[in-house]
């Protein structure tokens, strides 16, 4: 099918995988440059798109929707979509892609690597270090074994049993908590506990789960409250999930004995505010799933998804 008449909008930069992709076969319109497309010619592209390639930092709602008349499709380049209001794009019969499956070992390996760290203090080890302090290593306290320990997988869907075969590489014990819990569960060498067993047993926390109205807010200051004395958080789903001063507080009380944290609100997370006070936060700015192979892959997906929507085939992966 001949799509050259097909005009497809993106508001960032698109990798070079997928610009080859997409570029012989429809009429590509992108922001190559650095920093955010200027406001007059995105209104411009809108009015004309076919297709927008959302890299995931515009929200997508009826107010883009109704400067965007002619969209059929929005494949965005992450497999959140906390961004797009799904019901406004369904009202409009706008498809939506996402990027599911591709992107898990890269955010698996983050989230693995932000556990170990509150384990071992391997940030603030090497901050101790170059502060010149190595011979006064002692003031760093010990670190906990993870073996034989309790990690507790809030949100036990792709990534967070991803993040369960790292952990039992490490004699760690799982057990997890979803709404719904998984027939294979025991394949995967994990137990389904209710939250309230969750929060009261891990002795490691790690959270995966999507943002949607169950979850936000879900670890305020009850949450915290009823974990183990001296556990361990890790966040690599999205920062609104967690209650960012109940968190600070609990970190700050030793509740929480150490926390590492991808996602985090606000966003971007000001290099001045309170969370980066606490020695025992490590916090990366949203980067879990950023390594060369796993962002290719996300690009050629969701420029696949672009290409098989406007064809009215179906996507590899679409969100309903
Ligand atoms: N930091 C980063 O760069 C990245 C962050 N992410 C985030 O990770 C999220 C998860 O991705 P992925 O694993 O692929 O998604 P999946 O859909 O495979 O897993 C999400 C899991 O969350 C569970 N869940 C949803 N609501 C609740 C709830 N109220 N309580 C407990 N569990 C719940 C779901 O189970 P059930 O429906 O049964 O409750 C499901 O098992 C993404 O939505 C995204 O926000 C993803 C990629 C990169
Ligand atoms: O945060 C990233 C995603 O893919 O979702």
């Amino acid at each position: 099918m001949d799509l050259k008449d097909k005009i497809v909008i993106c508001n960032g930069k698109i990798r070079p995988v997928a610009l080859e992709y997409l570029q012989d076969k429809v009429t590509l319109k992108s922001w190559q440059q650095r920093g955010r497309v200027p406001e007059e010619q995105w209104k411009e592209w809108l009015q004309e798109a076919d297709a927008l390639y959302s890299t995931g930092n515009i929200r997508i709602d009826e107010t883009l929707l109704q400067k965007a008349p002619k969209l059929q499709v929005v494949a965005q380049a992450s497999v959140g979509y906390d961004n797009i209001d799904v019901e406004a794009c369904n009202a409009r019969n706008v498809k939506i892609g996402n990027t599911p499956g591709v992107l898990v070992n890269a955010v698996a390996d983050i989230a693995y690597a932000l556990l170990i760290d509150t384990a071992r203090n391997i940030v603030r080890g090497h901050l101790h270090t170059k502060n010149g302090l190595w011979g006064e290593r002692k003031a760093l306290g010990l670190g906990v074994d993870l073996y034989n320990k309790t990690l507790g997988i809030v949100g036990f869907g792709d990534i967070g049993s991803a993040i369960a075969k790292r952990a039992q590489a490490s004699g760690m014990r799982i057990i997890y908590h979803n709404r719904n819990r998984r027939l294979n569960d025991a394949a995967l060498g994990a137990r389904y506990v209710s939250w309230e067993e969750l929060l009261q047993t891990s002795d490691f926390i790690a959270v995966a789960v999507t943002l949607n109205p169950s979850t936000r807010g879900m670890f305020d200051e009850a949450a915290f409250a009823a974990m183990k004395d001296g556990a361990r958080f890790v966040n690599i789903s999205r920062g609104k999930v967690v209650d960012t001063d109940a968190l600070y507080n609990a970190v700050k009380s030793g509740k929480v004995a150490a926390a590492g944290l991808d996602v985090t609100e606000p966003e971007p997370l000001p290099g001045d505010h309170p969370l980066l006070t606490l020695p025992n936060i490590t916090v990366t700015p949203h980067i879990a799933s950023a390594t060369e192979e796993t962002r290719d892959e996300m690009a050629l997906v969701t420029a696949q998804n672009i290409i098989a929507a406007l064809s009215g085939q179906p996507m590899l992966a679409q969100v309903k």
